[in-house]
C-alpha cells in the first residue's frame, strides 16, 4: 500500500525537552490514524513534523516520498492545529470560499459546509458562532483542497455530543472516498469510533502500534487495590486478569482488606505500558 507519510528514526528536541525519542513509522493511503497519548506526549510535535512546521533535530520525515518543507508537496495535505484563530468579522462562507479558493481542485463551499452540517451557518461571522462550530469550521477547512491526507490535532476538544458526532460524520465521508487521516485524542473511545489503527505515544515514544481492538486489551487493564493489614499500607496494583491476583493473594494467606477492583483509566493505563518495554516501536 502507498506510504504518503513517513518517519525514520525522526528525534525532536526543544532544548533540554525530549519532545520525540526515534520514532519510525509509516502513514499508508486509505488509512484512518489515530495517535493517542497523554498531555506532552509528543503528538503535535509528529504531526508538526509531517505537515513540515517543524524539522527533524534528527532523523528523517517523508511526505508523499518528497520534503514536508517542500511547498508543492505540503499542498498536498490538509491541516488542523490544536488551536486556530479565524477573522471575527468574516461570514462562514466568506472564510470558506477564501480557503477553497487557493487550491487548484478544490470543494465546492456549500459542499464542505454541508460536510460538517455546518450549512445553515453560511451567512453567520464568525464572531457570532459558538466553540463548538468555531472547531468544526475549522476542521472543514482542512479538506477544503481535496487533501490526499489531513491532520487533525484534537478536533473534538470542546465539542459537545452532537456537534462531534457532525465532525466524525465529516471525517468519516472523506475516509470513505478514500482519505487519509492521522488525529491526535486523548481519548481511545473517539479513537475507536473512527480509526482502525492506533497508536500509544508517551514521552515520545511509540509504545504500542496496533489496531484499536488490539490497543484496547492492552490497556483494558484493571486497577486492585487493597489494604495490607500487617503494614496498613494501601497498595495500588494495574493488573490485566485480578481474578487471578486475588485468588492467589487469597491462596498465600496474605492478611489483606479494603479490596477494590475498577478498571484502569488510560492514564494508569498508559503508566502500565509506560513501565514495560515497548510492544512494537
Ligand atoms: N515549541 C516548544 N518549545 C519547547 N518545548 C516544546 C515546544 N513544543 C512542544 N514542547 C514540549 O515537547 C513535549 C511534547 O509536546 P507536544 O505538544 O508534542 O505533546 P502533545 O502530545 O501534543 O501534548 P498535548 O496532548 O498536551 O497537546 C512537551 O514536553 C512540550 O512541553
Amino acid at each position: 500500500m502507498t506510504v504518503l507519510a513517513r518517519a525514520i528514526d525522526a528525534t525532536r528536541r526543544y532544548g533540554d525537552v525530549l519532545a520525540l525519542d526515534h520514532v519510525s513509522l509509516d502513514i499508508r493511503a486509505g488509512e484512518v490514524v489515530g495517535l493517542l497519548g497523554p498531555n506532552g506526549a509528543g503528538k503535535s510535535t509528529l504531526i508538526n513534523l509531517f505537515a513540515g512546521l517543524r524539522r527533524p533535530t534528527s532523523g528523517t520525515v517523508e511526505l508523499f516520498g518528497g520534503s514536508p518543507l517542500d511547498p508543492a508537496t505540503r499542498r498536498g495535505i490538509g491541516m488542523t492545529p490544536q488551536e486556530t484563530g479565524l477573522p471575527e468579522s468574516l461570514r462562514v462562507g466568506e472564510i470558506a470560499e477564501f480557503v477553497c479558493a487557493h487550491f487548484p481542485d478544490r470543494v465546492a463551499t456549500a459542499e464542505l459546509l454541508a460536510r460538517f452540517g455546518l450549512e445553515d451557518l453560511v451567512r453567520r461571522q464568525v464572531g457570532g458562532l459558538s466553540g463548538g462550530q468555531r472547531r468544526r469550521l475549522a476542521v472543514a477547512l482542512a479538506f477544503a483542497g481535496r487533501p490526499r491526507l489531513v491532520f487533525l490535532d484534537e478536533p473534538t476538544t470542546g465539542l459537545d455530543v452532537g456537534a462531534r458526532r457532525a465532525l466524525w460524520e465529516g471525517i468519516r465521508s472523506f475516509h470513505e472516498e478514500g482519505g487519509t487521516v492521522l488525529l491526535t485524542s486523548h481519548y481511545l473511545e473517539e479513537i475507536e469510533a473512527l480509526a482502525e489503527r492506533v497508536l500509544v505515544v508517551d514521552q515520545g515514544r511509540v509504545l504500542a502500534d496496533d489496531s484499536v481492538r488490539a490497543v484496547r486489551g492492552m490497556v483494558g487493564t484493571r486497577r486492585v487495590s487493597l489494604v495490607a493489614e500487617r503494614s496498613g499500607d494501601r497498595i495500588d496494583l494495574v493488573v490485566n486478569d485480578p481474578d487471578r491476583l486475588v485468588v492467589e493473594l487469597v491462596r498465600s494467606g496474605t492478611p489483606f482488606s479494603g479490596l477494590e477492583i475498577r478498571p484502569a483509566t488510560l492514564e494508569e493505563a498508559f503508566l502500565a505500558l509506560t513501565s514495560k518495554e515497548p510492544a512494537h516501536v
